[in-house]
């Protein structure tokens, strides 16, 4: 896809640039859990199962259910067929992952695909654009009491045929394992200080992705509580292994590979399981050369642009030179060099970024943005890279600068803030207007739009500061927003920068 388009990017980001987000972080370690040791829990287990529990409400007949973060509601999580408190784990995760351009089903799929690349599992082809449902689904999630012939039919209406079953539990099942405190019938209390929550896990490496689910399931070693439970009505798992004389389970335990390449596929599956009339967007592939948080403010009669940019798979290299080159709307063009920040690892360790800031951060520069002449405003980007134009086949990168934020945006008292827009004056917006986002846990954000009344008076400059006052919520302290504006012929841009409000601190030094 072409740069920028903000939903593609965001997801690209999230899925590609895992190190912005809190996803990464919660399962680095892969262990990891509350940032508490030695429950024997771990975030990785956790996400992977609220996915299946969540997807698993799918009816491929009817197209109702599938994975649309519908586990979010209290009448669908509070069922017996989902019990424990992983789902509420979880949900803490999506939701400060969520955001205008990723739903809360989105954030799902991705922490799977997190929690399984980064915990030695193959990489997971990610789409992105599901859809949040607006109520519960129907229930359908299988049961560890339930018999073969009933988990058959529900994987059936789930999508999935018998083989297809089996590789998915033992995909699943690689992760975590049964809790006492959910399932005292299975698993008695361990009195472990190193396993405190009491939890058994289905193999020996719970929290990595590997096959040796299936390899101490064949050699008859395994400790999965689903296969050896006294009481055998709960060994779901020893039901479903078993269930094809044990072929699948023979394949997974010969080979680690051909194991991952099929769970790679059967939840890239899984997590696109979604109701019908969702329109998943193509597999997303890392954009080579990518700006990012690029953003302009309006400061004092002068156009400031601050960013980064960066090079997908390269490794650091201190001889290396990377130029921005601007173009302006009267033909003009600027350029500077840039400055290396850093790498990231991302999809595990497989791949290594490198990444450069527009400018650096000086006592002088202490935000690193750059000046541009607002006359003249900025249009459009490319990269320079060891002399190689990057311009994304000539089109180039586009920067919008007809509405950005003005730094004189302030508390005026009280919890009145004035937000105030910079809009260039030979744009003439129809509408201008603050788009505020509102945060109920556990939803994505929903945005509530206020307009910014047109200003009188002389419009000479090349910008015009449009200005509201809006009531920050006293409870939260805190307002978020982006800012929108339309154009003739129904144009309609928002920042992709989200930027933030204050019901306290310091005020307008006009109003003092
Ligand atoms: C017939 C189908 C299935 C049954 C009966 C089943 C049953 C169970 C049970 C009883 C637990 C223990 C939960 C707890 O103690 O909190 C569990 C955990 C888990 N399941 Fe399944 N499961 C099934 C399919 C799947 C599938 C298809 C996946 C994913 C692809 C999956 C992923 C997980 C994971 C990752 C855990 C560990 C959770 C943790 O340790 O926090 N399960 N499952």
């Amino acid at each position: 896809y072409t740069w920028p388009s903000p939903q593609l990017d965001a997801l690209e980001a999230a899925r590609f640039d895992a190190h912005t987000g809190v996803l990464l972080a919660g399962v680095q370690p892969c262990d990891g859990f509350g940032g508490l040791p030695n429950t024997g829990r771990s975030n990785a287990a956790d996400w992977v199962r609220t996915a299946y529990h969540d997807m698993a409400t799918h009816n491929i007949a009817d197209g109702t259910g599938g994975l649309d973060g519908s586990i979010r509601f209290e009448e669908e999580r509070l069922r017996p067929e989902n019990p424990g408190d992983g789902f509420n784990n979880t949900l803490a995760f999506l939701s400060a992952t969520s955001n205008r351009y990723i739903s809360i089903a989105d954030s799902l799929a991705l922490a799977a695909v997190i929690a399984i690349e980064t915990c030695g599992g193959p990489e997971i082809p990610f789409r992105g654009n599901r859809i949040d449902a607006t109520s519960p689904n129907s229930p359908g999630v299988p049961e560890p009491q339930q018999d073969i012939d009933s988990h058959i039919g529900a994987f059936a209406r789930q999508g999935f045929n018998k083989e297809e079953m089996i590789g998915l539990v033992a995909c699943g099942h690689t992760f975590g394992g049964v809790e006492h405190q959910t399932f005292p019938q299975i698993v008695p209390e361990m009195h472990d200080p190193k396993n405190k929550q009491s939890v058994q896990p289905f193999d020996s490496t719970f929290v990595t992705f590997d096959n040796n689910v299936a390899t101490e399931y064949m050699s008859d070693t395994t400790q999965n509580p689903l296969v050896v439970a006294l009481n055998d009505t709960f060994n779901s798992d020893k039901r479903i292994f078993g269930s094809d004389g044990n072929v699948t389970m023979k394949s997974f335990a010969d080979s680690p590979s051909h194991f991952s390449s099929t769970c790679a596929s059967l939840i890239a599956r899984m997590i696109d399981t979604v109701p019908k009339g969702v329109q998943l967007t193509d597999v997303l592939e890392p954009l080579p050369i990518k700006p990012a948080d690029v953003e302009l403010q309006y400061d004092a009669s002068r156009i400031k642009l601050s960013g980064n940019v960066r090079l997908w798979n390269t490794p650091e290299d201190d001889s290396r030179s990377v130029r921005l080159l601007y173009t302006d709307h009267l033909g003009g063009t600027g350029n500077l060099s840039l400055v290396f920040t850093g790498t990231f690892d991302s999809v595990g360790t497989k791949y290594t970024s490198a990444w450069y800031a527009f400018a650096p951060i000086t006592q002088d520069n202490p935000f690193a943005r750059v000046d541009i002449d607002p006359k003249s405003g900025i249009k459009s980007m490319s990269f320079i890279v060891n002399g190689k134009l990057e311009d994304q086949g000539g089109v180039g990168f586009a920067v919008e600068d007809r509405v950005m934020r003005s730094t004189s945006s302030c508390r005026v008292g009280g919890n009145i803030s004035r937000i105030d827009v910079a809009v260039r004056t030979d744009a003439s917006p129809l509408r201008v207007y603050v788009e505020e986002l509102r945060f109920v846990f556990p939803h994505a954000p929903t945005i509530v739009e206020h307009d910014v009344p047109r200003p009188s008076g002389s419009q000479d400059q090349p910008y015009t500061i449009w200005s509201l006052n809006l009531a920050v919520p006293v409870e939260i302290g805190l307002m978020m927003y982006h800012i929108g504006a339309e154009f003739a012929g129904g144009v309609k841009y928002s920042t992709t920068s989200r930027y933030s409000a204050w019901a306290s601190g310091p005020i307008c030094a006009d109003s003092q």
